[in-house]
């Protein structure tokens, strides 16, 4: 690994009393399908949530390798960090996590439309994905009537469609059956790393592990074996919990986010759906805020009817500032092929659209 695209730096979070990380460094690089084990409650996803900016440590750094210049995501303000997660990282979880109300292909087209697509392009994109997934058919069908399997593969084809650079998966397979879980390990791994994207994975089963490149086990908040550790940068040596020195290149001095004082976000066990937070200004009908896919949207109430959700109730919040550096297209963000007929990622700024998004 020449330069880590992601790394954390003595990571430390507590719970009140209970240490879920006790100071976790590691270094992960581009291409890197990284599968982290561990019994329950040992820190798993806590390490997965802080390596993705949901959760902010106590203590401690993870700095990631934007195109532009490194970014110190855990000092990032809540805004910057949501979008980042929004337009450079992808979430699959156990559930899958689907907005209920909307179809497959609105599903997968909102981070798109969250980032300013207008809706029939992002819609475009999005079943090419769907399509690229298996899923060619199903894309008029809701959550609720989907396979859990096929579920998984829209909420893969949701991950991708913005072309994360890292897709960030929480048990993807843990509700299935084992056969579906090899298509849907398939999809995933054949979406991220056989692109060039990195997968880093919480998984309770040793097969979907050993599919990975590297498998890091974690007890007590804290690495015990990593099997790449010895590629690590600044860890030579393959020391445990040593990944990353200080002075790594991902030092803050380059930030190019503003940076504030970062609030503690609380999130609930869902963290596309936070609780306590408020429904964006200029909402047409009765709505409740989605933290999806990273970013703010509005999905309409459950007596809306998916087929009449226009774009304009897809919103992001005033608050969230332009000019964005990481952007899809831009140089140094990657280019690959993609080999098994997975679409590409979006190229260049979306139109604008009258204003309804930034
Ligand atoms: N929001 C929270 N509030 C209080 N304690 C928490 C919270 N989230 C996690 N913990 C505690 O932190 C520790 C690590 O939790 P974490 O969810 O990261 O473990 P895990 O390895 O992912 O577990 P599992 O495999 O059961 O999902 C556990 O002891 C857990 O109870």
């Amino acid at each position: 690994m020449t330069q880590p695209l992601l790394s954390a730096h003595n990571l430390v979070k507590s719970y009140g009393t209970t240490q879920a990380l006790d100071g976790v460094s590691l270094a992960i690089g581009a291409g890197e399908s990284v599968a982290i084990m561990g019994a329950s409650g040992s820190g798993k996803t806590t390490l997965l949530h802080t390596l993705a900016g949901i959760i902010t440590p106590d203590g401690g750094q993870v700095v990631f390798q934007g195109p532009a210049s490194p970014v110190e995501v855990s000092a990032l303000s809540e805004t910057d960090r949501s979008r980042l997660r929004r337009e450079s990282f992808g979430f699959v979880f156990q559930q899958g996590l689907l907005i209920p109300e909307l179809t497959a292909v609105e599903n997968v087209a909102v981070p798109l439309m969250l980032s300013g697509y207008p809706r029939r392009e992002a819609e475009a994109r999005a079943q090419h994905w769907l399509q690229a997934l298996g899923l060619a058919g199903m894309e008029a069908r809701r959550p609720g009537e989907l396979s859990g399997g096929q579920a998984q593969r829209v909420a893969i084809a949701r991950a991708q469609v913005t072309g994360a650079t890292v897709v960030f998966a929480d048990e993807p397979t843990g509700a299935l059956d084992s056969h579906t879980s090899v298509d849907v390990l398939n999809a995933l791994l054949g979406s991220t790393v056989s692109q060039g994207h990195t997968l880093v994975m919480v998984t309770h089963d040793e097969g979907v592990a050993a599919r990975c490149s590297r498998v890091i086990r974690v007890r007590d908040g804290r690495i015990v074996s990593d099997s790449g550790a010895a590629a690590a940068p600044g860890n030579p040596g393959g020391h445990l919990n040593a990944g990353v020195q200080a002075g790594h290149p991902g030092a803050p001095q380059s930030q190019q986010y503003t940076q504030q004082t970062h609030q503690t976000q609380q999130f609930t066990q869902n963290p596309y759906d936070p609780q306590g937070q408020q429904a964006p200004s200029g909402a047409q009908r009765e709505v409740r805020p989605m933290f999806y896919g990273d970013g703010w949207g509005v999905a309409s109430a459950a007596t809306l009817p998916a087929d009449e959700m226009p774009a304009s109730q897809i919103q992001v919040p005033a608050n969230v500032p332009r000019g964005y550096p990481l952007q899809p297209g831009t140089s140094g963000y990657p280019q690959q092929a993609a080999p098994y007929g997975y679409p590409q990622q979006p190229q260049g700024r979306p139109h604008h659209n009258g204003g309804q998004h930034r």
